[in-house]
């Protein structure tokens, strides 16, 4: 079922769909039986009910997809370029009813959806465009009569999973590359947020991808989902976006049979204000970075460090800043911020709120649940925050902006490294020199400098420590999906 409040909003209502795909075929009713509903966060009506798949049809997808992987990596490059171009072609021609899909399920407001979908787009762009450059390499041999050969294939069957916080652009930016290279994709989307990667896979149909080749298995047994991947011999490769708790999980899982895993994890980014910032530009970009997707982003800035000589002017303007932000239904106009993702998630960004207030911290706009009700949130600030409290340590992945103050460089580089994460961080600073040092210490995957928002697909997206392992996107994030052959010629005598 496909509730006429979504589909009465599409053009394509073939692009709602309440049915998994798996081994090429549209499946509307488990074996078991059993369903599960996704739902509106913003009104809690019921979207869609699913089949809430198992282990069984994780292995006729997995099956399905060894098969057709063969022949789709005999194709050439420009064969699986040209239908990587026709699905972002069509992604982009149908981004409004993708927006529209995305908007229900997961509530972040309209343009920001759409803005996803072309982000998402993007990846599958570019690695259309990077399936032709798949390069190997001819070494000179170590002997007269040998030549050394190097060869680079596709992986094989590639399992992942995504999380609900980006449910087109985190899936796009795994299957692009994979199929590109002429692997086989089997996806589990999160299952608060089927929707989106069910509406890739008819595009993927139209786009003239082989039937088998790419699977969306949607269930709420995430977990037995998980070991199936992990556990499945014919699967090689495990992509996975989540948090560092799901990852270290299937980490663990995977290492059972060294299957190779890409982990796109958690974060803590750090966003540093120094004295000589240019202090609109550094509001500007604290705001994207902090309050896009209502908080709900890995990269977003989780600890905002002011130098104390523009403490109280930053800490003035970005007050003034959050207090214009409008919050409400992703539907209507003019909304920047939409509703958490589920009642969990309101208890935590009110745990972290209620700690940091107990400990010392000054409430200076936001703090409560929005008059709207639901999992709406008053967009927050809180200055006078100190590294005891939760949300100096925990991803609070909500609208909460902690302003810690800060004297000395040395002391905000320690500080802003003092973490497990190490996803992205961010800074405001003119001096060239400082910008050059800072940049060079800050432990983490990726630096913002003089900007709050970095993602794009021409850049390698990830993190290191706990933040995860692998690239996506740029020229680096093909590597994630090909294994290098190495072939040794030999007898070739003069
Ligand atoms: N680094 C990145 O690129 C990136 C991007 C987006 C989100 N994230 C992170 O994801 C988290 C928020 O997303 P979330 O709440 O969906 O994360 P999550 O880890 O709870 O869930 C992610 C996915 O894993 C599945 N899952 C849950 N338990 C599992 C298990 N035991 N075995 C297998 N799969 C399991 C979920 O169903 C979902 O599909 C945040 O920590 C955020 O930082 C990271
Ligand atoms: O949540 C993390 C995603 O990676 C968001 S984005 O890539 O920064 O848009």
């Amino acid at each position: 079922m496909i509730a006429s409040t979504l589909s009465d909003r599409l053009n394509d209502k073939d692009l709602a769909v309440d049915a998994a795909l798996v081994a090429g075929r549209w499946l509307k009713t488990a074996p078991s039986g059993k369903t599960f509903t996704v739902t509106n966060p913003s009104t809690g009506e019921t979207l869609a009910d699913l089949p809430d798949l198992g282990s069984k049809e994780a292995d006729q997808a997995i099956d399905a997809a060894y098969e057709a992987q063969k022949d789709w990596a005999a194709r050439t490059s420009k064969e699986r370029s040209a239908v990587l171009r026709r699905l972002h072609d069509l992604m982009v021609d149908n981004a409004d009813d993708l927006a529209i899909i995305l908007t229900a399920e997961m509530g972040k407001p309209l343009a920001e959806a759409r803005g996803e979908i072309l982000y998402g787009a993007s990846y599958v762009e570019w690695f259309a465009e990077e399936a032709k450059r798949v390069y190997g390499d001819i070494i000179p041999g170590h002997q007269g009569d040998k030549r050394v050969v190097v060869l680079k294939q596709p992986v094989g069957v590639v399992a992942s999973i995504t999380p609900w916080n980006f449910p087109n652009a985190m899936m796009a930016r795994k299957m692009a590359p994979a199929l590109a290279v002429g692997c086989a994709f089997v996806a589990k989307p999160a299952e608060l947020t089927p929707l989106s990667a069910l509406a890739m896979g008819v595009l993927a149909e139209r786009a003239g991808l082989p039937r088998g080749l790419f699977s969306v298995l949607t269930t709420t047994d995430s977990a037995t989902m998980g070991k199936t991947f992990c556990s499945h011999d014919k699967v090689r490769k495990l992509s996975f976006t989540g948090s560092t708790r799901v990852g270290k999980i299937l980490m663990k899982q995977a290492a059972e049979q060294v299957m190779r895993t890409s982990m796109e994890l958690g974060g803590n980014a750090p966003f540093i204000v120094f004295n000589d910032a240019d202090l609109d530009a550094a509001v500007e970009g604290a705001m994207i970075s902090k309050y896009r997707n209502n908080g709900q982003t890995c990269v977003c800035a989780n600890r905002i460090y002011v130098q104390s000589g523009v403490y109280d002017a930053f800490a003035a303007k970005l007050v003034d800043a959050v207090k214009a932000l409008h919050v409400g239904d992703g539907f209507e106009d003019g909304i920047d911020a939409g509703p958490l993702i589920n009642q969990a998630a309101v208890e935590k960004v009110q745990d972290h709120i209620a700690d940091a207030t107990q400990k010392g911290a000054t409430l200076a706009v936001g703090g409560s649940p929005h008059q709207r009700g639901g999992t709406y949130f008053e967009p927050t600030v809180l200055t006078g925050v100190t590294s005891d409290m939760a949300i100096a340590r925990e991803e609070t992945f909500g609208p909460v902006a902690p302003l810690f103050a800060f004297d000395g460089v040395d002391d905000v580089i320690a500080k802003a490294n003092d973490t497990e994460f190490g996803l992205a961080a961010y800074f405001y600073a003119k001096d060239l020199a400082q910008v050059w040092r800072v940049a060079e210490a800050l432990e983490y995957g990726m630096v913002g400098v003089n900007t709050g928002i970095i993602s794009n697909e021409m850049a390698p997206f990830g993190g290191v420590k706990q933040s995860g392992q692998g690239r996506e996107g740029s020229k680096y994030g093909i590597d994630d999906y090909l294994e290098i052959k190495y072939v040794c010629l030999g007898s070739i005598e003069a």
